[in-house]
């Protein structure tokens, strides 16, 4: 985790510690009900970084503040050319950033619902009611504090803002200037602080808090979160569903910036910049821009500095990134006129240029993957260029996939085996037709195996997924094709496994067969799929409550009850899949098969089945009213008992 300090702008000429008196603020003071306070927890340091250094060259009173504002006409011819050189080096993300709601490259609803929350809770809410919370989340770079700090401005609402990451004490220097240029929107750099990064450490702390300024505070708080694949985990951590639910959190999902509005962004600066540039900057042309816009995967900061850097010159005898492409792609045109042609290679060849120019790491978050395999995109091949499959083997010729399926896996940052367990769960919606469905849980079983056996597992493991993946996109033939009438791209919802719930569950079953009935001396695997189910149907005396009930739950296959799927967890496109020690199904999951985790419980049987029988299991000496929550409890057994007209004697043990 980044450790996160505190950067304030304030309306105010005190300078204060952290929270303590901020929150007082907001206790004490009623005259700030149009305050709006934010903080940004970003967990990409290397974002908040680049941010700081932008904000530092803004800060620096010798910097021209915004474009357009001509120099003092005193300056002299030395304070002139540094200036000059300054304004050269300025980032262009400053240099050109928004001032107005039409300049963002947000979706308008997206700055319409963010607008009309602030309204309600800024001007509409009456400041007794106690504080409103809001969280605005989205990937890096996708405008929310650009969108904030727009419409704070517009509507007059004065903000004070924490940030991290550090900013040095030698700045501190400045504020007093700061304080009185011209512009309405103060930045008041602060002293490092460490407050946030004890809230990772006890997210309780940051509960209270917030509990009590959901009950005194009397303006909106608001946390700017950045999405990240593993910073979900954070958000929870942080924020977890309860106090979300306690102190009605709002909350507002920016996207990343739209392909089409980047474009415009990106063009009207090269235009601008080439304008202007003296000759020093060579702007790219529209197929580079559109490449850049690709790369940078929806974050408009990255876009920005990209182009920046890849359209700099340096000196007269440099020549410019785009210019150096150009020349190398006239030396190859001919070879990239054939990779043009054909379809796949030139995708490939585009992946890796985007890498050089933006360097933005292609993350996928795990909805995004999961797509890619389950809707199969394809290209028809060049008919001459392509070679066929013989007529033999017709049945068994597909388009060329869009997508490698390894480097989808890769980009998702999961194990393969976690990334199958989502597949397993998602496929079959996706599929027409029987024969294929089958084909594709062949497939599925058979990655399953180079998983499952400890003996193969190093050497076949990473295979796994290259199989369950490729075997799911070629088994089905209703995407086999570029232009499949009927594969349809129709959306469908995905959802998260139920192996953890199952999982979960049989673990618990487990523990509680062990216990229940340690006198058979039997693994629980046994227990469960062989002696359970034989006395379920017998009408044998049992001892207590507890073992006949967990005989009807497990001996028995309740089909008339339970039957049908469980209901299922939709998975959103933030959701990640990453194995998160916050999360109690993701946890357990160590891609272990359940076999496995028996074998593993036999073994530790002796040393621990006391201990575990003692902290929560009954004994199976006692009435049996203790046992795990997921198991039914007597009284649900009687009721199965009834319907099903099965009498299980009870065995009184003082009659023997
Ligand atoms: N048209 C534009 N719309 C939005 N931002 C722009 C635009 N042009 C330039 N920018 C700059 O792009 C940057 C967007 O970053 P911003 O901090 O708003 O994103 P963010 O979503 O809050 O990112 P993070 O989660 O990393 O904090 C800002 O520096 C902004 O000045």
């Amino acid at each position: 985790m980044s450790k996160t300090s505190l950067r304030r702008k304030v309306a105010s000429t005190k300078i204060t510690n952290w929270v303590e008196p901020s929150f007082d603020d907001f206790v004490g003071n009623t005259d700030i009900s149009s305050a709006l306070t934010t903080a940004s927890l970003g967990v990409n340091n290397f974002h908040q970084r680049r941010k700081d250094f932008s904000s530092t060259l803004e800060n620096n009173k010798l910097l021209p503040k915004k474009k357009g504002k001509s120099s003092s006409s005193k300056q002299s011819s030395v304070e002139a050319n540094l200036n000059e050189n300054l304004t050269e080096n300025e980032p262009w993300v400053d240099k050109y950033k928004p001032e107005t709601q039409n300049e963002l490259a947000v979706h308008k609803k997206k700055i319409e619902e963010l607008e009309t929350w602030l309204k309600a809770h800024v001007f509409e809410k009456e400041p007794k009611l106690g504080g409103s919370i809001l969280i605005i989340t989205g990937p890096p770079g996708c405008g929310k504090t650009a969108t904030l700090q727009i419409l704070v401005k517009e509507l007059g609402i004065t903000l004070q803002e924490w940030i991290n990451p550090v900013f040095l004490d030698s700045r501190r220097h400045d504020m007093k200037d700061e304080f009185n240029h011209e512009s309405s929107f103060h930045v008041v750099p602060n002293q490092s602080q460490d407050m946030p990064n004890q809230f990772y450490r006890d997210p309780s702390t940051l509960h209270e808090i917030l509990r009590r300024f959901v009950q005194l505070g009397r303006c909106p708080l608001i946390f700017i979160i950045s999405d990240s694949l593993s910073g979900d985990s954070n958000q929870r951590l942080l924020f977890p569903k309860e106090i979300q639910e306690e102190c009605s959190i709002s909350n507002i999902s920016f996207n990343p910036v739209a392909p089409t509005i980047m474009m415009k962004v990106l063009s009207r600066i090269a235009v601008l910049e080439a304008n202007m540039g003296g000759g020093k900057i060579v702007v790219p042309d529209k197929s580079s821009l559109e490449l850049l816009c690709k790369g940078c995967s929806g974050d408009i900061r990255s876009a920005i500095n990209s182009l920046q850097f890849s359209s700099f010159k340096g000196n007269s005898t440099e020549t410019s990134f785009w210019s150096r492409k150009k020349g190398m792609s006239s030396l190859k045109s001919d070879a990239l006129l054939k990779a043009k042609q054909k379809k796949r290679p030139d995708t490939i060849l585009e992946n890796q240029e985007i890498q050089a120019i933006g360097g933005k790491d292609a993350s996928l978050f795990l909805f995004r993957a999961l797509g890619k395999i389950l809707y199969c995109k394809r290209t028809s091949p060049m008919e001459l260029e392509f070679p066929r499959l013989p007529s033999h083997l017709s049945e068994y010729e597909r388009d060329i996939l869009l997508v490698e399926p390894e480097e989808v896996v890769e980009k998702s940052h999961m194990p393969g085996e976690l990334f199958n367990l989502y597949l397993h769960q998602n496929y079959v919606d996706f599929f027409t037709e029987i024969e294929d469905l089958e084909r594709a849980s062949e497939y599925m079983s058979v990655a399953d195996i180079f998983r499952g056996d400890w003996n193969s597992r190093t050497i076949l493991g990473e295979y796994s997924a290259s199989v369950a993946t490729r075997g799911v996109m070629h088994s089905n033939k209703s995407r086999g094709f570029a232009y499949c009438p009927g594969g349809g791209a129709s959306f469908r919802p995905l959802h998260k496994p139920q192996w953890f719930l199952i999982n979960r569950k049989y673990r618990e079953n487990c523990l509680a067969a062990k216990s229940l009935f340690s006198s058979f001396c039997l693994p629980p695997l046994c227990l469960q799929t062989q002696l359970l189910p034989y006395l379920a149907m017998l009408t044998n005396p049992m001892r207590n409550q507890a073992q006949i009930a967990f005989i009807q739950d497990v001996g028995r296959f309740p089909l008339r009850r339970f039957f049908g799927r469980l209901k299922m967890e939709a998975l959103t496109d933030k959701d990640s899949g990453m194995i998160d020690s916050a999360s109690d199904d993701e946890a357990n999951f160590h891609g272990v098969p359940p076999t496995k985790t028996l074998m593993h419980m036999d073994k530790i049987k002796t040393s621990e089945t006391d201990i575990e029988a003692s902290l929560f299991l009954p004994s199976s000496q006692t009435s049996g009213t203790d046992l795990p929550a997921s198991q039914p409890q007597p009284a649900t057994a009687q009721g199965f008992m009834e319907e099903e007209k099965i009498t299980i004697e009870e065995y009184d043990s003082d009659e023997m």
